[in-house]
């Protein structure tokens, strides 16, 4: 297919050569830093979850799909899945539709179902594959109903320890990733909406936490890793005190950790784990709010947010390099 990218990398590339607040030799090393990094993850397939807490703005949101072309054209095989909470939120505001949250999960009316799948499918997923085809026609648009990708059944919340039924809520137990793969092998970028079918009758589709999905769908592509983008520097074992930012955690610790974290945290890092338990060799929650964050994440030796690797339970949460003024190494080993 056509590499042309309607000289939008091009003007980057000018840009870089332009600039005057680097020397040729820091330049070199921002390029350099990169190589074992590209060497690494050359033809590596890579999940990227972008939550609707990261799509702060336009300026934002074109960074990241730059960062997607910016993977696919070093030889990476990118698959982004969105979620679109806030703009679900929004839209069933205008609407005058109530929404409620229950465990970390939306109650899901067949009313409000009607609005997460035209959000979802209709603008959040159109706009991101419009943001990155501004670079070359690279970015194709699915969701969980095209070609048999996911398979849901209804799943309630938990409450306190309680089941609370949320309606039209869904938790992927099927995946079908040849689509997902035929549009990789076409040289293109799929860009996935969480909605599914129900296994009990196709025909009523199911709201899905993306982040579930993302995870779902990171383990039957055999994914080398899945990063998660969401509005917070990654997980804090001591939150709201963000004094303990973890930089690196076995699944086994992360495990024993879940029962203690909050609503938001909960389907992430439970994403991660059912990741990496499935074979996923490492996955990343980082802050969407830093432009590039992708890039610097996979590029940089010191990457950034919260890595969860496979092992077992061992204290093993090392506390990140930055945060806070008050970092403390105290407050991060388990
Ligand atoms: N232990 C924790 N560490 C970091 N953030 C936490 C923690 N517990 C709860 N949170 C909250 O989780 C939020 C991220 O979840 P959410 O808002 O659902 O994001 P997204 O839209 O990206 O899926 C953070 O903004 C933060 O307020
Ligand atoms: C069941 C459920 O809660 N589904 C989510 C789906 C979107 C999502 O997960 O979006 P973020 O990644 O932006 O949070 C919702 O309706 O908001």
């Amino acid at each position: 297919m056509s590499t042309d990218h309607n000289g939008v990398l091009d003007a980057a590339a000018d840009a870089f050569d332009t600039r005057t607040d680097l020397r040729p030799d820091q330049k070199a090393e921002v390029l350099v830093e990169a190589l074992p990094w590209l060497q690494e993850f050359s033809g590596a397939l890579v999940v990227v979850k972008y939550g609707g807490n990261a799509m702060v703005d336009d300026a934002l949101k074109a960074a990241f799909a730059q960062d997607m072309v910016f993977l696919r054209q070093v030889g990476l095989r990118p698959v982004v899945v969105h979620g679109g909470g806030p703009q679900i939120n929004a839209m069933l505001a205008r609407l005058g539709i109530p929404s409620e949250f229950r465990g970390g999960l939306r109650v899901t009316t067949p009313e409000a179902m009607e609005v997460v799948r035209m959000v979802l499918t209709g603008q959040v997923g159109r706009e991101l594959v419009g943001l990155v085809n501004a670079h070359g026609p690279l970015a194709v648009g699915l969701s969980g109903e095209d070609g048999g990708l996911f398979r849901a059944t209804r799943r309630t919340a938990v409450v306190d320890g309680e089941p609370v039924d949320v309606g039209l809520v869904g938790d992927v137990t099927g995946v079908n990733p040849s689509a997902v793969q035929d549009i990789l092998d076409a040289g293109r970028i799929p860009v996935v909406s969480t909605i599914a079918p129900d296994v009990e009758d196709p025909t009523q589709v199911l709201n899905v936490n993306a982040d579930t999905a993302a995870s779902a769908l990171a383990v039957a592509l055999g994914a080398k890793k899945l990063i998660v983008l969401t509005d917070v520097e990654g997980l804090y074992t001591s939150w709201p005190d963000r004094s303990s930012l973890v930089e690196q955690i076995t699944a086994g610790d992360l495990a024993a950790l879940l029962p203690s974290l909050e609503a938001g945290m909960v389907p992430k890092m439970e994403a991660c784990l059912r990741a990496v338990e499935g074979g996923v060799p490492a996955a990343t929650v980082i802050d969407g709010r830093q432009p590039h964050s992708v890039l610097l994440e996979v590029f940089t030796t010191r990457g950034n947010g919260t890595m969860v690797v496979p092992g077992e339970a061992a204290g093993s949460a090392v506390p990140g390099p930055v945060s806070t003024a008050t970092t403390t190494t105290e407050g991060a080993v388990l």
